[in-house]
């Protein structure tokens, strides 16, 4: 009696048909209404969630801590985001695609062209790096070639040995201003959504406010124009150590249609994030 076998989908009213465009999201930022993203790695889950009605989609290099076993992101090579990139664009979602760019594959403007057109090619619709304004020549290098861009500032997952852990950022005052500085550049130079992780609820409101860019929050509060969290964190599958920022919604759901739907219900009514998710 597993009900996502049985493909659990809603009234065919509610069902999306329209693809989800960048100007659309613009639109639902324009009307208050929340940005839902989830990380996914596969087909399967991307029809599941895709009927569930997720925004957005991030085929995230967290696929090298909970697919292949990694303890961090920086073994995962744009081949394996291209695989999994494929594999999530083989289900047709109405949902956004965005891949992320692996460490190491966006050191200059021309590799980061060469890699991200990998992406494209797989099925991305938008690119996503990590980091502050040294990259904004390289913002603006992918987009005058057709490459939307998503900025991805506060907790970088692959600058971890030089953070010295996964540890919340933008906890000072110069750390804010930097953070800011580099959010500008960024957006000027052309990235129309940025994923914020891992700072303070406050500096993500700031953040939503000061930009036009789409803010996406992970552990950065309730003010983003948008949520994201890991799949596996989701569903409560991911043996790992549990950041403040992750709620398991698969807690008292009958299956994982129904842990999504609560996701993403939870986002759009702004009760989740709650107090006790945010730094
Ligand atoms: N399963 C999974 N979920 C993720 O969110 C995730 C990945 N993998 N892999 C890549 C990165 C790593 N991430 C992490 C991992 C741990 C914390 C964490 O435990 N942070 C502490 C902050 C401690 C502090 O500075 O006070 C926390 O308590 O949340 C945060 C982000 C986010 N990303
Ligand atoms: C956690 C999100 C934002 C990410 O970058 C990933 O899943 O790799
Ligand atoms: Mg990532």
């Amino acid at each position: 009696m597993a009900g996502y076998l049985q493909g659990d989908t809603p009234p065919a009213s509610q069902v999306r048909t329209k693809p989800v465009t960048i100007p659309a999201l613009q639109t639902m930022r324009t009307k208050g209404e929340k940005i839902t993203m989830l990380t996914c790695y596969d087909a399967s889950f991307t029809a599941l969630l895709d009927r569930c009605g997720i925004d957005t989609i991030l085929v995230g290099d967290s696929l090298g801590m909970v697919c292949q076993g990694h303890s961090s992101t920086l073994p995962v090579s744009v081949q394996d985001i291209a695989y999994h990139t494929a594999s999530v664009s083989r289900a047709k979602p109405t949902a956004l695609i965005l891949a992320d760019l692996p460490f190491g594959s966006y050191g200059t403007p021309e590799m980061a062209f060469t890699n991200a057109v990998q992406l494209m090619q797989a099925g991305a619709q938008m690119v996503k790096l990590e980091g502050g304004a040294w990259l904004a020549p390289t913002v603006r290098f992918l987009i005058e070639r057709g490459i939307p861009i998503c900025a991805h500032l506060g907790l970088t997952p692959q600058s971890v040995h030089q953070l010295g852990g996964y540890k919340v950022q933008g906890k000072t005052t110069e750390a804010v201003e930097q953070i800011k500085a580099d959010a500008l550049a960024l957006q000027a130079a052309g990235a129309s959504m940025v994923v914020l992780e891992a700072i303070p609820a406050t500096l993500g409101k700031e953040l939503t406010a000061l930009l036009t860019m789409l803010t996406i929050g992970i552990g950065a509060g309730p003010d983003c124009a948008g949520q994201v969290l890991v799949l596996h964190d989701l569903l409560g599958v991911f043996p790992g150590h549990k950041a403040r920022f992750v709620k398991d919604f698969m807690e008292g759901k009958p299956n994982i249609d129904a842990a999504i739907k609560a996701y993403i219900a939870a986002v759009k009514d702004t009760s989740f994030p709650g107090p006790e998710h945010c730094f």
